[in-house]
């Protein structure tokens, strides 16, 4: 699959004390600023209302900004940014994902690996086609928004291929004791992330043996995680219609983190449209609309053989 991400984006124009007039307009800027808040709320799969309530900001106010007709101040945008677990940086600036990822390493890494990383981007030490270890075939990870079917399918196919079968979110809940609403309810999206990707570097460490995993659907929002788990897991999306997602969620009694009224479907459409870029970094697709639960299982398994030759 195409990888859409893949570009490194250069270091932002040096500063000027004045932008040379036209080269962003104003208006765009305000534009693309409201166009990423509201991509990255999408992607976090909060409502405009949540996010007002997340963030003591009214919904009107946030409404315009993401319509580019709001000039926020740098306070509003902070609190926007800590909202949505966000760098504000990441706001104010276009940034691919892998900028963004690469940004968030650099801030936690060792002073060591640093300059590791320095050299190597300098053209030092490693070659730079050098290529990283090759991930195992026995190693598969499925992603995709809630309903999709990875539970339900990565059991069978795990069971019929005689692997073992983890999910990601049952892991995170295993870790502290607590069921996932309420480590949401004690620690916020932001800590949830937190133990998801402490969660996902345990089992990539901890695991031996082949693995299918069924991550939770929010996982591509967060960068660290997102490429620990596409540098880990040969990865497989498991999308369905919009239509369906919202009828089996529905159907479990669950419509988290879509809000439970008549947006619900919009909603739901929004955060699909802004994450499919995300989840198309996948390698391979199955899509379970129309399918029976067994025809997608043979999908699945069928994805898998794929993937391993
Ligand atoms: N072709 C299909 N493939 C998979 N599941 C299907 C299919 N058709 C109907 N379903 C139903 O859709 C639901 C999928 O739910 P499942 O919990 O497996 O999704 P999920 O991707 O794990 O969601 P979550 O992110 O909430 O964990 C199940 O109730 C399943 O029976
Ligand atoms: O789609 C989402 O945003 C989420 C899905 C769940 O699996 C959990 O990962 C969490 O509740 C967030
Ligand atoms: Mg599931």
């Amino acid at each position: 699959m195409v990888n859409p991400h893949s570009d490194i984006r250069p270091a932002a124009a040096p500063d000027h004390a004045e932008r040379p007039a036209g080269e962003v307009p104003d208006a765009a800027y305000l534009f693309d600023l409201g166009q990423r808040v509201r991509r990255i709320r999408a992607i976090r799969g909060m409502s405009r209302k949540v996010l007002a309530q997340v963030s003591g900001i009214s919904e009107r106010y946030i409404a315009q900004l993401e319509g580019g007709m709001g000039n926020v101040s740098i306070v509003l945008l902070r609190r926007i940014a800590a909202a949505v677990s966000m760098p504000v940086e990441d706001l104010v600036m276009d940034a691919s994902d892998d900028w963004a990822a690469i940004r968030r390493m650099l801030r936690s890494a060792a002073p060591e690996r640093i300059a590791r990383a320095r050299q190597i981007l300098a053209g030092q030490g490693l070659p730079l086609d050098s290529h990283p270890q090759p991930i195992p075939p026995g190693r598969i990870a499925l992603v995709g928004l809630r309903g999709a079917g990875k539970s339900t399918l990565g059991e069978i196919v795990a069971g019929r291929l005689g692997w073992k079968f983890l999910e990601l979110n049952r892991e995170i809940e295993r870790s502290l004791g607590l069921s996932v609403t309420e480590i949401y309810k004690l620690y916020g999206q932001d800590g949830y992330r937190r133990l998801e990707l402490a969660s996902l570097r345990e089992i990539v460490a901890g695991t031996t043996g082949p693995l299918l995993l069924a991550t939770g659907g929010g996982i591509v929002a967060e960068p660290l995680s997102y490429e620990l788990l596409l540098s880990s897991f040969h990865t497989i999306w498991v999308k369905t219609s919009p239509d369906e997602h919202m009828n089996r969620v529905r159907e479990q009694g669950d419509l988290r983190p879509m809000a439970n009224d008549s947006t619900a479907m919009q909603e739901l459409v929004t955060i699909l449209t802004n994450r499919e870029p995300l989840y198309a970094r996948a390698e391979a697709v199955v899509d379970t609309a129309g399918r029976s639960v067994e025809q997608s299982a043979s999908d699945l398994a069928m994805a898998i053989a794929t993937l391993r030759k």
